[in-house]
């Protein structure tokens, strides 16, 4: 338990003095609050005295007592608020700090952690997990260590008028603690499972929403609410069964507590009966046996939460420290946008999808990617942008190797336009804006022209303010399309990556994404994986890919009269678009 305290305190990094501070306020709260338990027993010991005789009260102990409880009350309360203050809004601020570095550190990995840390773990961590930490982790402080903190002042204040009850007092929380260690070990298996069921069960909610259009289309019988029910049950069986498991410490937790409130008052009846202690002496033990393990009782809370918030912090941990793709790069401004493919040969895991490919695309030329599905058109391209880095050979651009570049600097050259288009829930003014976001209004404005959009911006609801639904999803394919477009457009980059889109788009929206294209393209160093004749056709150079390998190259003219892949692809597009080539 002290393990995942000692964790927290060193999460909160540069902010820890503030807890240190805080539990200085919590020891002098707890001053405060055993001082009116003592004037009870002073207040107590005057009225017997004045009841036997033995000294009458006088009125200005009486005011000076309740000057004294009021000054208490008000010292606890003012330790109270500042302990508070200082400690709790430490957790809010450092997760924030937290998210914007996960951000940031997502950015700048390899494409590959994506595939590997699935996005329903990655969502749970940055979402659930760390807001998990945000609003309990501080809690999980002051219940703990403030908790103890307060029982053993009280102890000292005890221990002050006898030792013996002290040392009671002592055992109970020690043998509490025992049965803690029991039930956090006991959390330390649970905690993980709780997880899993919990990340499983955002899982199954982002595949049920994302694929809300098929489970309509089949009557929400499908598999994916099988697979949300069953995500659901299991979490509440798992949760259920936590819960059951912690049953038998909780009780012999507060058990060992009572027994040992019981104790005290025992024991101080005894002193008093033996006439070792005197009467107000006793009360105010009494007191103190109510009042002592208060904090001690619900720390037993506390080893489950701290459990998961350590299984957390576990999760994160991978996140954290994810390796940066171009941990060794340089801001490096390019010369030239040639680019070089050496003998490059990239696997995804085990599965080897490039072999030995080199080719060249000079600058201000187009290339158009050919080849049939699964065969590495698109691996290509996000070699380029170095989503990934290759397993063996290079890729220069301007002479450079790529991975002696930051991906900022390298990127600042590249534009893509995706086949799958996705726009942030963002306004459209903020999503053209992405590509650059210092540009102003009317650079937008034109832009979105250029892209032919301009028009079915204008008649939307809000114009550029219009907010996009996630993913685009209030948009038409043909509208994301055009929009993606005058985002990379804005951007300006001397390179493009073009994915054209397969997916058949209406001949009117064709005409404008054509059109939005060539605008796009004009003087720059282009990259296309081409399904159109027509891109086909007018490229420079056109790269035939088959299962990872170059097994063709040149001009259409070129191309054509050889016997291969390209000559049976034109004519399955020529078929597809209807063409007759005279
Ligand atoms: N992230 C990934 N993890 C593992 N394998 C992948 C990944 N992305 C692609 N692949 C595999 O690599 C191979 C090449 O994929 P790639 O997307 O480059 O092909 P493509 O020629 O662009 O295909 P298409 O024309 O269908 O888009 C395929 O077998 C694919 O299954």
């Amino acid at each position: 338990m002290f393990r995942s305290i000692k964790r927290i305190i060193a999460w909160t990094g540069m902010r820890k003095k503030r807890l240190y501070i805080g539990f200085v306020y919590s020891f002098i709260h707890t001053m405060f609050t055993a001082m009116p338990i003592m004037a009870t027993a002073y207040g107590l010991n005057l009225i017997l005295e004045d009841i036997s005789g033995k000294k009458p009260l006088a009125s200005k102990e009486i005011i000076l007592l309740t000057i004294y409880m009021i000054f208490a009350v008000l010292g606890r309360f003012l330790f109270s608020y500042l302990r508070a203050k200082t400690q709790e809004s430490v957790g809010y601020e450092v997760s924030a700090e937290e998210r914007t570095k996960i951000g940031n550190r997502l950015k700048r990995v390899s494409l590959g952690f994506f595939s590997n840390n699935n996005t329903g773990e990655l969502t749970s961590a940055v979402t659930t997990d760390l807001s998990f930490i945000e609003m309990h982790g501080m809690k999980m402080i002051d219940t703990v260590v403030n908790g103890y903190i307060s029982a053993f002042t009280m102890v000292l204040c005890m221990g002050f008028y006898n030792i013996w009850i002290a040392i009671t007092a002592v055992i109970g929380i020690v043998l509490s603690a025992v049965f803690l260690k029991l039930l956090g070990n006991k959390s330390n298996q649970n905690a993980p499972i709780h997880q899993k069921a919990q990340d499983t069960m955002i899982n199954a909610t982002i595949e049920y929403i994302r694929g809300m259009p098929v489970v309509k289309a089949f009557k929400q019988e499908g598999v994916s609410i099988d697979g949300i029910r069953n995500a659901y049950k299991s979490s509440k069986d798992i949760n259920l069964k936590i819960e059951k498991n912690y049953v038998p410490y909780n009780t012999m937790h507060h058990f060992v507590l009572k027994t040992a409130s019981v104790c005290i008052i025992a024991i101080s009846s005894i002193f008093a009966i033996k006439e070792t202690m005197d009467i107000p002496t006793m009360l105010m033990m009494i007191i103190f046996s109510f009042v002592i393990f208060g904090n001690v009782e619900t720390i037993n809370n506390a080893a489950h939460v701290l459990k998961i918030i350590d299984a957390t912090f576990n999760k994160l941990e991978p996140i954290e420290n994810a390796e940066f793709i171009d941990y060794d790069g340089k801001d490096i401004s390019l010369n030239n946008y040639n680019i070089e493919f050496q003998n490059v040969t990239f696997a995804y895991n085990n599965k080897n999808v490039l072999s030995n490919v080199s080719f060249q695309i000079p600058q201000n030329t187009t290339t158009a990617i050919v080849g049939p599905s699964g065969s590495g058109k698109t691996t290509i391209c996000n070699l380029i942008s170095r989503f990934y880095d290759v397993n063996e050979g290079s890729i220069k651009i301007g002479n450079v190797d790529i991975r002696e570049m930051t991906c900022d600097s390298l990127l600042k050259n590249i534009s893509m336009v995706f086949q799958n288009v996705y726009l942030f829930h963002d306004t459209i003014l903020n999503n053209i804006k992405f590509g650059k976001p210092e540009a102003n209004f009317d650079e937008i404005v034109e832009t979105a022209k250029k892209a032919c959009c301009h028009e079915f911006i204008m008649n939307l609801p809000q114009g550029y303010n219009t907010i996009i639904g996630d993913g685009g999803s209030t948009l038409s394919g043909g509208e994301k399309q055009r929009i993606s477009i005058a985002r990379a457009m804005l951007k300006d980059a001397p390179i493009v990556i073009l994915d054209e889109a397969t997916a058949s788009i209406d001949p009117e929206n064709e005409h404008f994404i054509q059109q939005a294209i060539s605008a796009l393209v004009h003087g720059k160093t282009i990259i296309t994986i081409a399904h159109r004749l027509a891109t086909i056709q007018n490229a420079d150079q056109i790269i035939v890919v088959d299962n990872g390998q170059i097994v063709q190259r040149g001009t259409h003219m070129d191309l054509i009269e050889e016997a291969g892949i390209y000559k049976r692809f034109i004519e399955i597009r020529e078929k597809a678009e209807g063409w007759i080539i005279a």
